[in-house]
């Protein structure tokens, strides 16, 4: 029997031991599972309390079974739940009782979802945002993955992709009038009306999304300098907990220590890495080497310095924001050069002066990287990219035309393509996999 017409079930709540356990059964036996279990089938969509018994007539426990048959569910095939004690014996006893019959199986991560997909319950872009809802962190990346998960992208390119084909047939069309003679220019005309405005759509929605899809990662903040300047003190005043050790003595931080902060809703990684350093210890090489590449890889780098004016010494494309700490030694005969500008701020990391408008930058920062996720259409790189890919052929199109209608009739197939794939409709074999194993078992 194929792996996707056997019965699969799951635990679909948190890890045992818990006070209540989800466990979900999908396919084609679970009406005959829950007439073993429950002792009858319950009204479709009732919640109904049963003592659940194993085919050997055993208690297992004593439960609430709802049974959902197919194909009006979330899955398409015929449901059951069982809502049982969540103690470990419990939910061993079930599932011994659930894996004794045939064609019955667990689940593998994200089974249940692929089987929604796999029969049209959602598409692609819904099935991700369902996913990015699962692990959302911060309150912008639940927003983004529930607007991902309404199906907003997903209507969208449903509808670019009907216009695009509406456009395609009325070039194809013209196709079929030139083998008798002139194309009419009746039928292009229109159809490359239609291209022009799906396009500005397209580059629209593209440009108003800031790096949205980098809300599921989050952006990285690289607290970087020489020695001793006080970034493992900052780093403790932005996570207001003991993340990174302080020490008087240079060179502490040997390796990259992180910390995820939700700063305002954006969740935003911040690590400490080792102080950029002239060192002869081949360790202390490593940690520089890594404080470094993982600096260089960041997407803001705050350059922290002690009032004895350090030079900046870093590579990468990130903005560097100069963070001047320790000011409470300033009047102590240390005079501060400059006051703050852009990008500039003075700080004392110990004390905590000047954090506070820190943080207000980086949240800042963070809604302008983002481009103000209210916006957001788009969320994740495989979608942005696969939107690229829609607009640059809508492009070409309106290029070659002039070459020939068959040539822009192939580059709106082509994007026509690429918007089933951003859906899940078409050619998607090789990526869903990949996006499946991400889900948790039991969803
Ligand atoms: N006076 C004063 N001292 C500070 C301030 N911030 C940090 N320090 C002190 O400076 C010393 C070094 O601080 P750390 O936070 O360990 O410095 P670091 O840059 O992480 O050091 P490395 O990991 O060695 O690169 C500690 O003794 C801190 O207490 C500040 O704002 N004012």
């Amino acid at each position: 029997m194929h792996p996707r017409d056997q019965t699969i079930f799951a635990l679909s709540s948190g890890r045992p031991p818990s006070a209540i356990a989800l466990v979900r059964v999908s396919g084609p036996q679970a009406g005959r599972i829950v007439t073993t279990l429950a002792g009858k089938l319950p009204p479709p969509r009732m919640a109904t309390r049963a003592l659940l018994r194993d085919v050997g007539q055993r208690p297992i426990d004593d439960a609430v079974v709802l049974w959902f048959p197919g194909p009006a569910n979330a899955t398409g095939e015929d449901v059951a739940e069982f809502h049982v004690h969540g103690g470990r014996a419990v939910l061993a006893a079930l599932f011994a009782a659930l894996s004794a019959f045939a064609d019955v199986r667990s689940a593998e991560p994200g089974e249940f979802t692929r089987r929604a997909f796999e029969n049209g319950k959602l598409d692609l872009t819904e099935a991700e945002g369902l996913d990015d809802l699962i692990h959302a962190d911060t309150d912008r990346q639940r927003h983004q993955a529930l607007r991902q998960l309404k199906g907003l992208l997903g209507d969208r390119a449903r509808d670019w992709r009907a216009r695009i084909i509406e456009a395609s047939a009325l070039i194809e069309a013209g196709i079929d009038f030139s083998d008798e003679g002139d194309v009419p220019a009746e039928l292009i005309a229109p159809a490359l009306a239609k291209v022009k405005a799906l396009l500005f759509e397209i580059e629209e929605v593209l440009a108003g999304q800031g790096r949205s899809e980098r809300l599921r990662d989050g952006l990285v903040v690289a607290i970087a300098g020489p020695p001793n300047v006080g970034k493992s003190t900052l780093m403790n005043q932005l996570a207001r907990r003991e993340v990174a050790i302080v020490s008087p003595h240079a060179g502490t931080t040997r390796d990259v220590i992180e910390v995820q902060l939700d700063l305002d809703g954006y969740p935003v990684t911040v690590i400490d890495t080792a102080g950029i350093r002239e060192t002869d210890d081949p360790v202390e090489q490593e940690g520089v080497r890594r404080a470094r590449a993982r600096a260089a890889d960041a997407d803001l780098v705050l350059w922290l310095s002690d009032s004895s004016q350090a030079a900046i010494d870093h590579d990468g494309s990130a903005p560097i924001w100069k963070v001047r700490n320790k000011i409470d030694l300033g009047a102590a005969g240390r005079p501060l050069a400059e006051g703050p500008g852009q990008g500039s701020f003075q700080i004392s990391a110990s004390r905590g002066d000047g954090v506070l408008e820190l943080i207000s930058a980086l949240v800042e920062f963070a809604q302008t990287y983002f481009g103000g996720s209210e916006s957001g259409l788009i969320g994740r790189t495989r979608q942005r990219k696969l939107l690229e890919d829609v607009a640059a052929g809508l492009r070409r199109c309106l290029t070659v035309v002039g070459e020939g209608e068959e040539l822009a009739a192939e580059e709106l197939r082509t994007a026509a393509h690429s918007l089933g794939r951003l859906l899940g409709r078409v050619d998607v074999e090789d990526i869903l996999d990949v996006i499946f194993r991400e889900f948790c078992v039991g969803k």
